[in-house]
């Protein structure tokens, strides 16, 4: 038996970067957190401590903000195949690069001011390996909430089962969406912009049955609105709200008041395809 190295990366995680573009005295900015990867030809450093080919991570962290004063950013998933390209085709012992960014988003006060918004996080991931270029973009935490037209009802029973059937309650979730390029040339921008819209207007004018139905039509509007797009994963927390039965204060039992329970939450996770792309 021998006891071997197993695949390995290592990279500066959580560079945070603000880039200030200044437009005479009307300035926009992009905030940014970066997360570099890299993997290549690296048995030496872990097995003898030599550390010939290893690129530095404080490096990395440097070219994160070169690369952005140098060629600005024009969007996350731009960004990140840029310095995933780089690490990859300037040090020949790095052959592999995964470059993930959050971006958060800031709305503008006046030509120089901003509040930080505190609707859904942007992010990009990127990797560069042996096999291609693959692109992500995608979404966390937009927050939606249908305060009816959601049922739930029809489900297995069995001895442990206590929820009762409900034809009217809020639908609560905090959407997390990751969606796959079918190539890196796209407008990426532009497909945010639809994937993000069609995922508000599929969850706002689905009559839902299940979060699982509601997960479908949100998929299903993206890839139909996204042809770049060849495939959507949805994590999508139920965010429970129970109804507070107010009878006990002599109060009428329409239910009007909601306790939003924190945790334990459902969390439904799917993946909608398009079958004509690999
Ligand atoms: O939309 C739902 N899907 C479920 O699978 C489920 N399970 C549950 O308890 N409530 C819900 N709601």
């Amino acid at each position: 038996m021998a006891i071997v190295l197993g695949p390995n990366r290592y990279g500066k995680a959580e560079t945070r970067v603000v880039r200030v573009t200044r437009d005479g005295g009307t300035h926009s900015i992009t905030d940014l957190n970066v997360s570099v990867a890299l993997s290549g030809d690296l048995a030496d450093t872990h097995l003898t401590g030599d550390n010939a080919n290893v690129l530095p991570t404080d490096t990395q962290k440097n070219t994160v903000y070169a690369f952005a004063k140098q060629h600005g950013i024009a969007s996350p998933e731009a960004f990140a195949l840029l310095l995933a390209r780089h690490f990859t085709s300037s040090q020949e012992t790095i052959t592999g690069a995964r470059v993930e960014i959050e971006e958060y988003p800031w709305n503008r006060l006046g030509p120089h001011s901003f509040s930080r918004d505190g609707s859904a996080v942007r992010t990009a991931e990127v990797v560069v390996a042996e096999p291609g270029t693959e692109v992500f973009g995608g979404l966390t935490g937009l927050t939606l909430l249908n305060s009816t037209d959601s049922e739930f009802s029809g489900f297995i029973r069995d001895p442990y089962t206590t929820l009762a059937e409900t034809s009217d309650r809020i639908l609560a979730t905090a959407v997390d969406a990751r969606w796959r390029f079918i190539t890196p040339e796209a407008d990426f921008d532009a497909v945010f912009g639809r994937a993000r819209a069609a995922m508000i207007e599929a969850f706002t004018g689905t009559y839902s049955y299940s979060l699982q139905q509601t997960l479908f039509a949100m998929g299903k509007a993206v890839l139909e609105a996204c042809p770049d797009l060849a495939e959507i994963r949805l994590r999508l927390p139920n965010k429970h709200h129970f109804v507070v039965d107010c009878t006990p204060y002599g109060l009428d039992a329409a239910p009007e008041v909601f306790h939003a329970d924190d945790r334990p939450y459902g969390l439904i996770e799917g993946s909608v395809v398009r079958d004509d792309v690999s």
